[in-house]
């Protein structure tokens, strides 16, 4: 049994954890019904301590790292994501949290987690008024599978890109695997989706679609990386 937590201190969380309730069922069918992923919202650090895998989800960042800091999480956050190297996936404002800089915000920095050597910039698209949906090519979830996956309906509210890699000394052989980029066909560098290590990220929201097919890819992503170590 795999314990899969999101933090459930502010934003999307309640959708993330509906998603993750189907692609749950979705593989314990493929795997003659058993459960095998137990779903947990996460607010203490022993709520967090009990957990395999966690999603950080979208939300304002600079009031996800504020409550995360008054509720003692900030620091087992870092471990858990930079010390265990457990498997983590941030969505939006979780994935400005998992990144090593963000771009500055009105008053000043902002406390991050970590995790991804890149940096952020926030709010790339605008304002909430300019959030859109757009199909996006992830070629990921093609692999081992014998049709092309159809692109994903990918929602931007606010959303950030990755526009800069940060290379440190410190992490040698933690390739960063750029995953999907803005426009999917684009030679740009606006990075959507990324992935370095134990930590995935995406700019978009997949706990606003109806489409469970990144929540699926992540689980089974999760398992075999539990099932590996
Ligand atoms: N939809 C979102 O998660 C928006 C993120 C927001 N722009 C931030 O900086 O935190």
């Amino acid at each position: 049994m795999v314990t899969v937590g999101v933090l459930a201190l502010q934003g999307g969380f309640a959708e993330h954890l509906s998603l993750l309730k189907r692609a749950a069922d979705h593989i314990s069918t493929g795997r003659g019904q058993q459960p095998v992923v137990h779903l947990a919202e996460v607010r203490t650090p022993e709520q967090l301590a009990a957990c395999d895998a966690l999603i950080l989800p979208g939300g304002e960042s600079t009031t996800l790292s504020l409550v995360a800091v008054q509720s003692g999480l900030l620091e087992p956050l870092r471990e858990f994501v930079k010390v265990s190297k457990k498997p983590v996936w941030g969505t939006c404002a979780g994935l400005i949290l998992l990144c090593e800089e963000a771009s500055a915000t009105k008053r000043g920095g902002q406390e991050l987690i970590g995790g991804l050597d890149v940096k952020v910039h926030r709010n790339h698209f605008g304002r909430q008024l300019q959030s859109f949906v757009q199909d996006v090519d992830l070629p990921f979830l093609s692999r081992g599978k014998t049709e092309k996956q159809a692109p994903f309906p990918a929602v931007f509210i606010r959303a950030p890109v990755v526009d800069q890699m940060l290379h440190r000394a410190d992490s040698p052989g933690r390739a960063i695997e750029i995953l999907a980029k803005y426009p999917s066909n684009g030679e740009g560098d606006d990075i959507v989706a990324l992935r370095q290590g134990n930590v995935f990220g995406t700019s978009f929201h997949p706990e606003l679609t109806d489409d469970v097919r990144i929540h699926v890819w992540w689980l089974d992503q999760v398992i075999k990386a539990l099932h590996d170590n």
